[in-house]
């Protein structure tokens, strides 16, 4: 398989002078991150590989692990193994603050110049959401960039509208809009794309980021490469390869971990649909209203507008009735206010385990 030199993977100067000690072997990029097992290139291959004893039993926490865009020292001991003696630059990382246990923070990648956020125009459009994603970028000094991708599945109008929220709600926030069929979208989204400067694709699932990345690519396409079987652990694990590098320079990360920061679209609708129940809650005709059955109910009424998804009511029932059966008195019960609350942070709890 080809390789890429260092300097297609993103190395320059500033990168080189922080352990400049280093011979050029010895660096190497990590491309792909599945449960302490990582993929790392650089101009001699790529490299399954694994981190030292002492940097697993030296760590605090998960910044001191590689993660996804890490520039790491390394060893290769074997055909096609390396072992990983440090992590030796990041510029930044991208990460998220967990909502759940320790409010701990779960690392998305390093080292990334510009994210790429991408959101399909014809469902899931949220400015909220959009928001949750665009401070994630700030926060780590990263320049955003929206995409409101699939723009051939709604009308100009909507997409215009879309646009206006946008440019309304984010007055610096640069907008593309893609489709792929359209040659000339994804050659605007050429332009933005520098040589030695690492993008990071982010988004809900179905949004169309590995088919903005694969058009991207061309002919290099993205190669499922897979992380092989741990010798030592029996359970066969495969992850695909989730940093690329394309033909004319420029690197490209995908879906860095994005399922385990549970960033799929319908865990993202969850929270987004509590606190609207919650809301449309004060509503209902009756102040005890169990949201089931009765007339007059105000959320009953949003799942059948289309408002509420089916799936986030069901869940907000079975949470509801978790509620209700902990509820020790009925004074408890009656504040409603103050279990719903709670009940939101349950969800996200629930969501941040996914
Ligand atoms: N109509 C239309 N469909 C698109 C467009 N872009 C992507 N799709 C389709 O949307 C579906 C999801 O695309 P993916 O690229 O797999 O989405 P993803 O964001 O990488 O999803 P995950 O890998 O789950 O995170 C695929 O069936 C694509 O063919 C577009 O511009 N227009
Ligand atoms: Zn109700």
């Amino acid at each position: 398989m080809k390789t890429n030199s260092l300097e297609q993977l993103g190395f320059n100067s500033n990168i080189y002078s922080t352990h400049s000690q280093l011979n050029r072997e010895e660096w190497a990029r990590v491309i792909a991150e599945h449960k302490e097992r990582y993929l790392v290139q650089n101009e001699e291959g790529t490299f399954e590989a694994e981190i030292m004893g002492h940097l697993r039993f030296t760590a605090e926490d998960r910044t001191d692990f590689p993660m996804v865009g890490d520039w790491v020292q390394i060893m290769p001991f074997d055909e096609g193994k390396a072992l990983i003696q440090q992590v030796l630059y990041r510029q930044n990382i991208l990460k998220r603050q967990a909502i759940g246990k320790d409010g701990e923070a779960q690392y998305i990648a390093s080292n990334i110049d510009k994210a790429f956020i991408v959101f399909s125009a014809n469902r899931d459009f949220n400015l909220n959401r959009v928001e949750r994603f665009v401070v994630l970028c700030y926060d780590a000094n990263i320049t955003p960039l929206l995409i409101l991708s699939k723009a051939d599945l709604v009308s100009q109008e909507d997409l215009h509208e879309m646009q206006l929220q946008i440019l309304e709600r984010f007055p610096e926030l640069e907008v593309l809009t893609t489709k792929i069929d359209d040659e000339a979208c994804i050659q605007e989204l050429k332009l933005k794309i520098e040589q030695d400067k690492t993008y990071c694709f982010l988004g809900s699932s179905g949004v169309g980021k590995s088919t903005l990345v694969n058009l991207l690519l061309g002919e290099d396409k993205m190669l499922t490469l897979e992380i092989g079987t741990g010798t030592n652990r029996g359970k066969h694990t495969t992850t695909h390869r989730e940093l690329s590098v394309m033909k004319d320079g420029g690197v490209l990360i995908d879906n860095p971990g994005m399922r385990e920061v549970g960033m799929t679209s319908s865990s993202d609708a969850m929270e987004d649909a509590f606190p609207l129940i919650m809301e449309l809650s004060e509503q209902c005709k009756f102040s005890d209203c169990t949201h089931q059955h009765e007339k007059g109910c105000a959320v009953i009424e949003a799942v059948h507008e289309g408002e509420i998804s089916e799936e986030a009511y069901e869940n907000f029932l079975k949470l509801n009735r978790e509620q209700e059966h902990y509820a020790s008195s009925e004074a408890d019960k009656r504040k409603k206010g103050k279990s719903l609350a709670k009940m939101v942070k349950t969800v996200k709890q629930h969501k941040e385990r996914f």
